[in-house]
């Protein structure tokens, strides 16, 4: 072994790969419902927990550029900056959650139906973390917490401070705010971001920031198709394990728009 391999990481505590990232609770939370254990069912669970982490990482992410845009100008960092930095961060992730779908889809229908049957009635509706990314993006729907079934009181309370706080959208406005432009109500936001694009000089970082506003909304929709062609092609019109009506309720909830007016700004550009 050379020198500098043995003298590294060596000292004080002895923290391993496995012990710092906990590797023995994260690979022994993939206990299998089906018995005999279905092959695909493994993929199912680990595909889940994959989405479910890189949830954690968005809402990360998207609570610190919104609480950066709503931190006081010349408050240290560059608030405008970082929001979009990691906004762009939150891109490249939410591109890897629409084409991860691609993995599960290696699954057959068949296959699937041997463990189905025993998910219900658990479905991907009850993620929390996916709940609370949409509320905390701009979509906030009360109706969501009393639809919800078995809830843990932790959860009910991460979903209602999520309803109760300021969205990315509020925070954006805030900035709009910030650099002068009239916000009182939707159709001044309309007039203010019509300002900001047709003047992109005096209005850069306010420009860029609406843009990566535009590009979250747009891949949640990405993802929201995506999904939906999948649960087809693995469930047809069956009704889903969550209750719902399966693909005619995914698809009643494709036109869903995070920010109606960054999108209406098109039409009057
Ligand atoms: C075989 C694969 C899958 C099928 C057949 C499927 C099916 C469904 C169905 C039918 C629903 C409607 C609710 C209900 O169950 O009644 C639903 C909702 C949902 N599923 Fe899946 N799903 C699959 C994979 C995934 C994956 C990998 C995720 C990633 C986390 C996911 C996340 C969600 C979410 C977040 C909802 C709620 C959507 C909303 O309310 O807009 N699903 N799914
Ligand atoms: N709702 C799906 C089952 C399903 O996909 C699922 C079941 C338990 C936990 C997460 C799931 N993923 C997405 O809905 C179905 O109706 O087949």
């Amino acid at each position: 072994m050379s020198e500098t391999f043995v003298s590294f990481g060596e000292q004080g505590a002895q923290l391993t790969y496995g012990s710092y990232l906990r590797l023995p609770q994260l690979l022994d939370s993939q206990h299998l419902e089906s018995d005999p254990p279905a092959h695909d069912e493994l993929l199912f669970i680990t595909i889940h927990q994959v989405y479910e982490l890189w949830f954690k990482q968005l809402l990360h992410e998207v609570t610190a550029a919104r609480d950066a845009l709503l931190s006081p100008a010349g408050a240290g960092r560059e608030r405008l900056w970082w929001a979009q930095h990691l906004l762009t961060r939150v891109h490249v992730i939410e591109r890897t959650l629409v084409q991860q779908v691609d993995v599960l889809e290696t699954m057959t229908p068949q296959d699937f139906l041997e463990f189905r049957q025993r998910l219900a009635p658990a479905s991907g509706f009850q993620s929390v973390q996916f709940r609370e990314l949409e509320f905390l993006s701009g979509a906030k729907d009360p109706g969501y917490l009393e639809r919800f079934r078995g809830l843990s009181d932790d959860e009910q309370q991460r979903l209602r401070r999520r309803l109760e706080e300021p969205t990315l959208w509020d925070a954006f406005v805030a900035a709009l705010a910030g650099a002068g432009l009239a916000v009182d109500d939707d159709e001044q936001v309309a007039r203010s971001l019509h300002t900001v694009a047709h003047d992109r000089d005096s209005h850069a970082a306010l420009w860029a920031l609406a843009e990566a506003l535009l590009q979250h909304d747009e891949l949640a929709a990405s993802w929201r198709a995506r999904h939906v062609v999948m649960v087809e092609r693995m469930i047809g019109a069956k009704s889903g394990t969550g209750g719902s009506s399966g693909s005619t309720y995914l698809r009643s909830r494709l036109p869903l728009q995070y920010y109606p007016l960054l999108w209406e700004l098109r039409s009057q550009l």
